[in-house]
């Protein structure tokens, strides 16, 4: 494919205002995980670095960035929503400057731009999760790349465990909202100094995810017809690796919660802060384990198996969405 070198961005302000620059020496550079392992603070000023090193990789200008999940084909190529972007373009995150690289064993890592119908995109096939030792502002990195790359709408799928008793496994839940329940501990992807330039020091999270979003999400639902399967609730991460105790998930039962899973929540804080849109989307792989009288346990290998056998389904309902999704952005602006 041919990659003709765009002209570099040269943004103040990703959303457009004009904001006086922190002082560089206000962030903490390096922050130890529990590990042990050290994590360079990025500034603004790397991101942009790693945004204009990908638009000179690629003439594709997505306005639409989908994070691949676990049922979305991060473990697997084959038939995944990812297999399926036209003249696409893979570039391996070892490859990014400043990006880290996943380290879940099988999980793929790289952001694969191009087309999906017709719609510009770039995806992540492979994600960054707490439980890998990063910390949360780290595994949030791609979504601020992305919006530096000219992102409008972020579409993050995720694998999650259904909690809500009516959901069965294969289902598709949209996501209405969501439970920080590792911000109620205070870690949070937007912790630390903030930069303006990104997106205000407390931004409102009470419309997560974009209403107009989620009621095309259940119309095209009903045109694929797939209604049945299709469900809206609330989606919880935990930081993971462990799935969760029965007790556990009674508590996350009794305060709303309906599905369960380790990622998505601070990517969807971190793309609100900077003003992108969102749609929030969880494949129910697994029944959660609410009764010590179950014999089930939950186990990935399961998580993998239903992402595989829904893949047809998820990969026709979100390049539709990606679709109208399109159409309303261009609406909006014109
Ligand atoms: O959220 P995604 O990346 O889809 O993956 C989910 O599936 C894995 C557990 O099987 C965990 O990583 C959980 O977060
Ligand atoms: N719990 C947490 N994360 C998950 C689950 C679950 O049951 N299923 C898939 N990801």
């Amino acid at each position: 494919m041919n990659c003709s070198v765009m002209a570099p961005i040269n943004v103040d302000n990703v959303n457009g205002t004009k904001v006086e620059s922190p002082a560089k020496k206000a962030l903490p550079e390096v922050e130890t995980d529990t590990n042990g392992n050290e994590h360079k603070r990025y500034s603004y000023e790397m991101l942009v670095e790693t945004a204009n090193f990908l638009l000179s990789k690629t003439p594709v200008r997505p306005k639409i960035g989908v994070i691949c999940g676990s049922g979305l084909g991060s473990y697997w190529n084959e038939g995944s929503l990812a297999e399926t972007i036209t003249e696409a373009q893979c570039i391996p995150y070892e490859e990014i400057p400043n990006f880290p690289v996943s380290t879940v064993e099988g999980h793929y890592g790289k952001l694969v731009f191009g087309r999906l119908g017709d719609i510009p995109v770039v995806a992540m096939q492979g994600r960054f999760h707490y439980f890998e030792g990063y910390p949360l502002w780290k595994c949030c990195l791609p979504v601020r790349v992305m919006k530096l790359l000219g992102v409008q709408t972020l579409i993050a799928t995720n694998a999650a465990g259904g909690l809500n008793p009516n959901y069965k496994i294969g289902d598709l839940m949209i996501v209405k909202d969501h439970i920080n329940m590792m911000g109620f501990a205070g870690n949070n992807p937007l912790h630390g100094p903030n930069d303006e330039r990104f997106g205000p020091r407390f931004p409102p999270m009470n419309k997560a995810y974009r209403f107009e979003y989620r009621k095309i999400a259940k119309e095209v639902a009903k045109e694929l017809n797939i209604e049945n399967i299709v469900k809206e609730g609330v989606y919880t991460c935990l930081g993971g690796p462990n799935f969760e105790t029965v007790a556990e998930l009674n508590m996350l039962k009794m305060v709303g919660v309906d599905a369960v899973g380790m990622s998505t929540v601070h990517e969807v804080i971190t793309a609100r802060h900077c003003d992108m849109n969102v749609f929030g989307l969880s494949l129910i792989t697994n029944e959660c384990v609410t009764s010590y009288d179950q014999d089930a346990e939950a186990n990935h290998e399961e998580v993998l198996d239903v992402g595989r056998m829904r893949q047809e389904i998820l990969r026709k309902y979100v390049t539709t969405l990606v679709d109208r999704f399109s159409k309303v952005m261009k609406a909006h602006n014109p």
